[in-house]
């Protein structure tokens, strides 16, 4: 018999090859095939089940993690899985682990800033888990100013080691994941000093605890934070803290492609950028980008699968009630949300092919492309991450009240999710990073260096100061070039009225203090330009498969018009566009939803997650949302007694007063 499938008039609606999109959604027909069967594979091993994970207690929760992390080590081995297919089996066992910082941060911080000699060394262990590191940046006192860290590593040329010391509480490391419990080893970012003099922040390899009885080493002071956000969610990580008081390394394990310290204890920088010490973070992320397409994806889809079994109002007849995707209000807050997900999956796959193309020139010591590659970086990371974070939110209001129940799957995904405007970067303090960097390319059209990348458009000033919009009825909005041209000209305009602003203060810096929220927005509006271009360049490509082209141009204008329709302000007030044009575009943005709505679920579909990963009641993909419900609300076990624990102690005694009160 077949299964019953809630969903199968809506997926009957769509309109487009539904396997084709899910090609697209994956990067290719490998990549969906790679990700299908590991997703099948985690999804079926009852070691991996999560659906229990937010009643368990932290330390059960801890311990479930490392299970969790064993067995997947395990799987990896004996299906001698690739590092690509390991990757993608630790995403899809969804519960964050050390073995992300190790994979994710310690290797990339030894292979990126070490030298070929420390490869071979430290990276074989570190491959074959039989050392496990992670990554001990932030501080107590300081994450964001990096410079202003505090632990020292001091060359004593009498041993060849370095001194590793935390002189003040704040100096303490804070937050490293898998550092709290896990963690042999550390890529510990310290000050270093050799004969008195401070060469600033560069990183050591430190081991922690003793590889036989994971002791911590003397003079280490290691363990855990404590409790996060939310239950479940960031709290199987082990954030850690960590002090040293004088604990000795030998010189070797100072990582030193950037600069050298010589057996005399001489202090060398090499022709590298020091700003490759930050190396590791631009990496992670470029991969935090493509990681917030996927939590978008995951809430939208929740949402969008919920939307249309859900019925509210408006029976007619006795016949069923309005399904509350049908309403505007919800499409209207739903599909740009689903437009979303698709245009960062698309700037995330650009700019991991940009990540690639300026580590090949690094490693040629090209290095013209860092400064764009970092705020690009710095700028996407930021905004993927704060619309996905505020999405998740959304999409849990878009299920109304289910939407607050723990197993709706959104609750802890928001809780896990939100570290990531901070993580990594502080989501405004990178904005500000690109502002400078736009800044700075304003401050050079003159001199004739003319930009390029995602700069390019600025080289174009002088045409988008005075272009006039000629958009004059809704469907006019659909033009690639109008849309396009209305973005570059409200970024380039905002640019250059900062660029003036700051022109007035006689010292450049408190200029940039003073009007930093201004600066913040001039960033947006460059990261919204890279992500809308960047999805009509993907536009742009042979795309097969029938309507699956058709689709991704409608959700590719709902994305840019949401957005236009979003900041309205910016665009009026640059004079990009008129107050009516505006208005058009608001037309244009309703009929476009019309067309979403029949292939909202076929969309949804193309992400192709498994039940398991979703974990989602309201997002099961048969739509058999009440059954599983009622079931599901017996499982708690509050429910295992049909009396409370507790009910003798503290109920029974008000009730029985409570009868001698009103007997009085
Ligand atoms: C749900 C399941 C999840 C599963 C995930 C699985 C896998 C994912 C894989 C990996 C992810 C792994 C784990 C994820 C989880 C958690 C990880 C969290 C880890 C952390 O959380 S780890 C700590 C991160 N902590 C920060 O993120 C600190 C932020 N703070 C800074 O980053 C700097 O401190 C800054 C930039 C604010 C100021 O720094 P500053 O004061 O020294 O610099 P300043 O402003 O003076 O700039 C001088 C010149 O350097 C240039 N410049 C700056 N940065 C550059 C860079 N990166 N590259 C190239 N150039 C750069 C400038 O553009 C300028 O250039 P110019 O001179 O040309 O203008
Ligand atoms: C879950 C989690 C995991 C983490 N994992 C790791 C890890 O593995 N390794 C590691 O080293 N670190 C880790 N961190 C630390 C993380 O990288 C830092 O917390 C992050 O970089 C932000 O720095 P901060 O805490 O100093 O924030 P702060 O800089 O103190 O931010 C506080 C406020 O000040 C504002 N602010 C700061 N500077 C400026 C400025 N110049 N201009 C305007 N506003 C400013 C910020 O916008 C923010 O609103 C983790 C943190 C979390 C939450």
């Amino acid at each position: 018999m077949e299964a019953l499938d809630y969903h199968a008039e809506e997926r009957r609606k769509a309109e487009f090859n539904l396997d084709e999109m899910k090609i697209v959604w994956a990067g290719s027909r490998r990549n969906y095939e790679l990700s299908d069967r590991v997703a099948r594979l985690v999804a079926s091993d009852p070691v991996f089940r999560k659906d229990n994970r937010t009643m368990l207690t932290r330390k059960d929760l801890f311990k479930d993690t490392l299970r969790k992390a064993a067995h997947a080590w395990k799987r990896i081995i004996d299906l001698r899985l690739s590092e690509e297919e390991a990757n993608m089996l630790r995403s899809y066992v969804d519960q964050p682990a050390f073995t992300d910082l190790h994979w994710g941060m310690f290797i990339p911080a030894i292979k990126g800033q070490g030298t070929s000699e420390q490869h071979e060394k430290w990276l074989p262990m570190a491959y074959k888990m039989q050392i496990i590191g992670c990554y001990a940046q932030t501080e107590l006192g300081h994450g964001s100013n990096v410079q202003g860290l505090e632990t020292t590593a001091t060359f004593d040329p009498q041993t060849d080691e370095f001194d590793l010391h935390s002189p003040t509480l704040t100096s303490s490391k804070w937050w490293p994941g898998g550092l709290g419990k896990v963690s042999t080893h550390a890529v510990v970012y310290a000050r270093l000093i050799t004969g008195g003099q401070d060469h600033g922040v560069h990183g050591f390899i430190v081991q922690l605890r003793g590889l036989d009885d994971h002791l911590p080493l003397p003079g280490i002071t290691v363990g855990d934070i404590g409790m996060k956000f939310g239950s479940g969610a960031y709290n199987s990580m082990d954030n850690g803290l960590l002090r040293f008081d004088h604990v000795r390394i030998p010189r070797n394990q100072m990582l030193m492609r950037v600069s050298q310290v010589t057996r005399e204890g001489k202090f060398v920088q090499s022709d590298v950028p020091r700003q490759l010490v930050y190396g590791t973070m631009v990496y992670v992320r470029q991969t935090i980008v493509s990681d917030a397409s996927c939590a978008l994806a995951r809430a939208v889809c929740i949402a969008t699968r919920y939307s249309a079994v859900r019925r509210q109002f408006g029976s007619q007849n006795g016949g069923p009630e309005i399904q509350v995707i049908d309403y505007k209000t919800q499409q209207s807050r739903l599909f740009p949300l689903l437009a979303s997900a698709y245009a960062f999956r698309f700037v995330g796959e650009w700019l991991k092919w940009l990540y690639t193309d300026v580590t090949q020139r690094l490693q040629a010591n090209d290095f013209s492309t860092l400064p764009e590659a970092h705020a690009c970086t710095a700028g996407l990371k930021s905004m993927t991450t704060s619309v996905t974070a505020d999405a998740i939110e959304e999409c849990r209001k878009l299920c109304g009240g289910h939407g607050y129940l723990s197993n709706s799957g959104l609750p802890e995904l928001f809780a896990v999710y939100i570290p990531t405007c901070t993580y990594e970067g502080d989501n405004v303090v990178l904005l500000l990073q690109v502002a400078r960097f736009l800044m700075k390319t304003v401050s050079q059209l003159g001199s004739g260096k003319k930009p390029v990348g995602t700069t390019a458009y600025m080289g174009r000033a002088e045409h988008l100061m005075q272009c006039r919009c000629e958009v004059e009825m809704a469907q006019d909005w659909l033009k690639p070039s109008t849309i396009l041209e209305a973005f570059e000209a409200r970024a380039v305009r905002m640019s250059i009225a900062c660029a003036k602003s700051l022109g007035k203060f006689s010292n450049p810096e408190d200029g940039f203090a003073e009007l930093s929220p201004d600066l913040v927005e001039v960033a947006i509006a460059h990261c919204q330009l890279i992500v809308v271009s960047k999805f009509l360049e993907k536009l742009q490509q042979d795309i097969p498969g029938k309507g699956v082209k058709r689709q991704l141009e409608i959700l590719c204008n709902v994305y840019a018009l949401h957005l236009l329709h979003k900041h309205l302000g910016d665009f009026v007030a640059t004079g990009c566009i008129t107050p009516n044009q505006g208005a058009l575009a608001n037309e244009q943005l309703r009929l476009l939803y019309a067309q979403v709505r029949p292939n909202a679920i076929a969309l949804v579909d193309a992400f192709n997650y498994t039940d398991h990963y979703l974990g989602s009641i309201l997002g099961c993909y048969d739509g058999n949302v009440y059954q599983k419900l009622y079931q599901e609300a017996w499982k708690d076990p509050l429910n295992d007694t049909v009396v409370p624990d507790g009910y003798l102690e503290y109920l029974r005694p008000i009730l029985k007063q409570h009868i001698r009160t009103a007997r009085l």
